[in-house]
């Protein structure tokens, strides 16, 4: 067990534990590891449970002769939500009382891109990996637990101002930025997938169980065409099966941004069927934009909401156009926690 640098990282240890080495191997191994994970037989039994894995953040975590399992080195508490791929649960280390999220992935529905994306994100505006941790049939991931997400705030609010909700952009676009440089596509940037600071103020992206690595040229890698994100928030290219990359989680920011604006998440007003075909052939929700808003927001959805990727901002253009916006406003003035606003339409 040796830590490296001011990350200490355990390493999974491909047979039986967890150890420590240095976060930059955490990638190829992850791939090895799932792959040992898949090809694992299937028979562990109850007593022989596998628990081998990579814990990012040593000194909150502590492992006990280097093991860390649910029950044992650190208790579940309350239920928070079904995150994709797992359920999440708020969670405590029973030595150091720290208290972290945990989302617990089934063996056969886990991807190392969920791991590989997240652990080479290293931003104010993402959310910390801590560790993951495989135990028997199912892959734990441990996160910095967060008070609420913006979804939660939405709904508690109704819907929000327009300078809290370009505030909120801003900081999204900036993690967008951050994640395009990184040639990471998040692929479900949704409000329940943003978490917030105890007072409300700074953002933190989560959520990687959508998320591809890009090529040089920003493309996926991954090819795969399977239908991703949250229907309401994608992209044309998306559900056209056709090559999507970094600007497609532009796209889906602005939905966020339409759905904080409006209290509800765009196309719903309009339609009930699936949506697929109205993304892919009507032209964007343009019409949503509330009527109040003023130019430079019109002017940020309009860029994010270009059908061609191609010609659609790029999360640092958006973020640029945000900031002008939000200035324009007047800067950030509505307090976060405010009062209740009535959607503009409730479905
Ligand atoms: O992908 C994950 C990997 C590890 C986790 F622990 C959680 C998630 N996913 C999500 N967590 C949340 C959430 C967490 C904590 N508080 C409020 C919301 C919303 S989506």
């Amino acid at each position: 067990l040796s830590s490296v640098g001011d990350c200490p990282l355990a390493v999974a240890g491909l047979r039986g534990s967890v150890s420590q080495g240095d976060r930059c191997y955490a990638r190829p191994l992850f791939k090895a590891v799932e792959r040992e994970f898949r090809e694992e037989d299937e028979l562990c039994r109850a007593d022989s449970v596998k628990n081998e894995g990579l814990i990012f953040y040593i000194e909150n975590i502590q492992l006990v002769d280097s093991e860390y399992r649910e029950g044992r080195e650190y208790v579940l508490s309350k239920f928070i939500k079904q995150g994709s791929f797992g359920e999440v649960h708020s969670a405590q280390d029973v030595n150091t009382g720290f208290k972290f999220a945990v989302k617990k992935i089934d063996l056969k529905k886990f991807s190392s891109e969920e791991v590989g994306a997240w652990s080479t994100c290293k931003s104010p505006r993402v959310v910390k990996l801590l560790g993951v941790v495989r135990e028997g049939p199912s892959i734990s991931l441990f996160m910095d637990q967060k008070s609420e997400s913006l979804g939660q705030l939405i709904v508690k609010r109704g819907r929000l101002p327009e300078d809290l909700s370009l505030h909120y952009h801003s900081q999204v676009s900036t993690a967008l930025e951050y994640l395009a440089k990184k040639r990471v596509a998040h692929l479900d940037i949704k409000a329940d997938n943003v978490l917030l600071s105890e007072d409300g103020r700074d953002t933190f992206l989560c959520d990687f169980g959508h998320a591809e690595r890009l090529d040089t040229q920003g493309q996926s890698l991954s090819r795969s065409k399977e239908l991703k994100g949250t229907e309401t928030h994608m992209a044309p290219e998306v559900v056209r099966g056709e090559p999507r990359g970094a600007k497609a989680d532009v796209w889906s920011s602005c939905c966020m941004l339409l759905h904080m604006l409006n209290g509800c998440q765009p196309w719903t007003r309009y339609y009930t069927c699936r949506l697929y075909l109205k993304i892919a052939n009507e032209p964007p929700p343009l019409r949503e934009i509330p009527p109040d808003c003023s130019p430079l927001t019109v002017e940020v959805i309009k860029a994010g909401l270009q059908k061609d990727p191609v010609k659609r901002s790029s999360a640092s253009d958006l973020r640029e156009k945000t900031d002008r916006a939000l200035r324009e406003v007047g800067g950030l003035s509505n307090p976060v926690r405010g009062p209740y606003t009535e959607p503009l339409y409730t479905p």
